[in-house]
């Protein structure tokens, strides 16, 4: 076994299996502390709650409690690997939304048969917390799952791979396509994958400005264009009217490339055929859809980004999702809108820009970090992030009208 394989291996079998636990938060030693945590006091802030369901937020947790919810039907990119084996991720989700803004949350995989089933037994859970994020759902049904939630729940309902993706995304993009000196008005973009990531993440680039008639989408099946007749509704979007059919027509001069499909898809005979100053985000996780060294060993004009840790430009929606809901929950917005997903996009890509303070710098083991080919995108364990979306995001639902508390203080320090 590889020396990496069992290096992960063991980080999640010790000291104890998983990556979180639950921790009391109030005294719980004497007599008197249990009469108070348990019966009989339990009873008073059951009453207060049973006279007004807003005292929820007071006396328990739920307004900092997200549930990291999963069907397993779409792993990363491995694959319906079934809710059991999207454990590992669901906790490391719960550990990120701890880690990165103090927001308590655990996993919860749903076995199920139709989506009609998972929407019942999501929605009948929902009031236990104050957010949901949805997660490796595959599509079409995470687009269905997530209209039908948000409109049976009054809580944030937010499909982690379809916007967290495509707000990460987009950020890194327009800071990619300034570098490059391109204008995301003019650029041909080739998008590999057409699931849950691929069509949120082509929605929001256009909303930024992109031309839905210079996307080329693909799936498994070639290029997504007007003439196919077994399109979903929502690749239907994306079909465009031309001739190309396979990923070598659509990459010869496109400038932008975004894989969100599988590991080593695109070759470096393609990459070559791209544009000069291309962009590659190649965002498949674990096993990107090329791979960096293997990128710039045939281009040297190039930005690369990919999902993973263990390269400069993390594109990973590890960058939104814990501030986006520390945002939604200081406010206790309703719902996570347009505006607050936009403001994320320029909350994160503003901070790209700032000087890197030391503490980053040590933990990513690099001695520099400025704006640059190789530094787009903040890295995750930015504390200036927390801080920096969740306030732009708060702000935006305050002023959008769906934030049922003023913007707090701290966001003033
Ligand atoms: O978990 C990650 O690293 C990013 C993600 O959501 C996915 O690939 O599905
Ligand atoms: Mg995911």
């Amino acid at each position: 076994m590889s020396d990496f394989k069992q290096r992960a291996l063991d980080y999640h079998a010790f000291p104890t299996p998983g990556k979180i636990a639950i921790e009391i938060t109030t005294e719980a030693e004497t007599s008197e502390d249990l009469s108070l945590a348990y019966s009989p006091g339990v009873a008073e802030p059951c009453r207060e709650i049973a006279d007004n369901a807003e005292n929820v937020y007071k006396y328990t947790g739920k307004g900092n409690t997200v549930a990291v919810i999963s069907n397993g039907s779409a792993v990363l990119g491995l694959g319906n690997l079934g809710p059991m084996a999207s454990k590992p991720v669901m906790e490391g989700k719960a550990l990120l939304f701890k880690r990165f803004a103090n927001i308590d949350s655990f996993d919860i995989e749903v076995t199920h048969e139709t989506p009609e089933e998972f929407i019942n037994t999501v929605a009948s859970i929902a009031d236990t917390f104050g957010g949901i994020n949805l997660e490796d759902i595959k599509a079409p049904d995470c687009f269905i799952i997530e209209k039908a939630l948000q409109e049976r729940c009054n809580i944030p309902i937010f499909h982690d791979d379809q916007h967290g993706t495509a707000i990460v995304t987009a950020a890194a993009m327009l800071n990619a396509l300034d570098i490059q000196d391109k204008d995301i008005a003019h650029v041909v973009i080739v998008c590999l994958g057409a699931g849950a990531a691929a069509i949120a993440c082509m929605e929001l680039l256009i909303q930024c400005g992109a031309k839905r008639e210079k996307i080329y989408m693909l799936d498994t099946k070639g290029i997504v264009h007007s003439r196919r007749t077994d399109l979903n509704e929502y690749k239907t979007l994306f079909a465009n009217n031309t001739d190309k059919r396979t990923l070598d027509d659509a990459i010869e001069e496109a400038d932008v490339f975004v894989g969100v499909s599988g590991p080593n898809l695109l070759s470096t005979e393609q990459l070559v055929k791209m544009a000069e100053r291309p962009i590659v985000f190649a965002c498949s996780n674990p096993d990107p859809e090329i791979k960096p060294e293997l990128a710039h060993s045939v281009r040297n004009d190039l930005i690369m980004a990919t999902g993973r840790s263990d390269y400069p430009n993390q594109v990973n929606n590890v960058l939104c999702f814990p501030f986006i809901f520390r945002g939604a929950l200081d406010v206790r917005a309703r719902e996570i809108n347009q505006e607050m997903k936009i403001a994320a996009v320029h909350a994160i890509r503003a901070l790209a820009k700032e000087p890197v303070p030391e503490s980053v710098l040590k933990a990513s083991g690099e001695s520099a970090l400025t704006f640059s080919r190789d530094y787009i995108i903040p890295r995750p364990m930015d504390p200036r992030l927390c801080n920096k979306v969740a306030k732009a995001v708060a702000q935006a639902a305050v002023d959008s009208g769906v934030a049922i508390l003023p913007m707090p203080d701290h966001y003033n320090d």
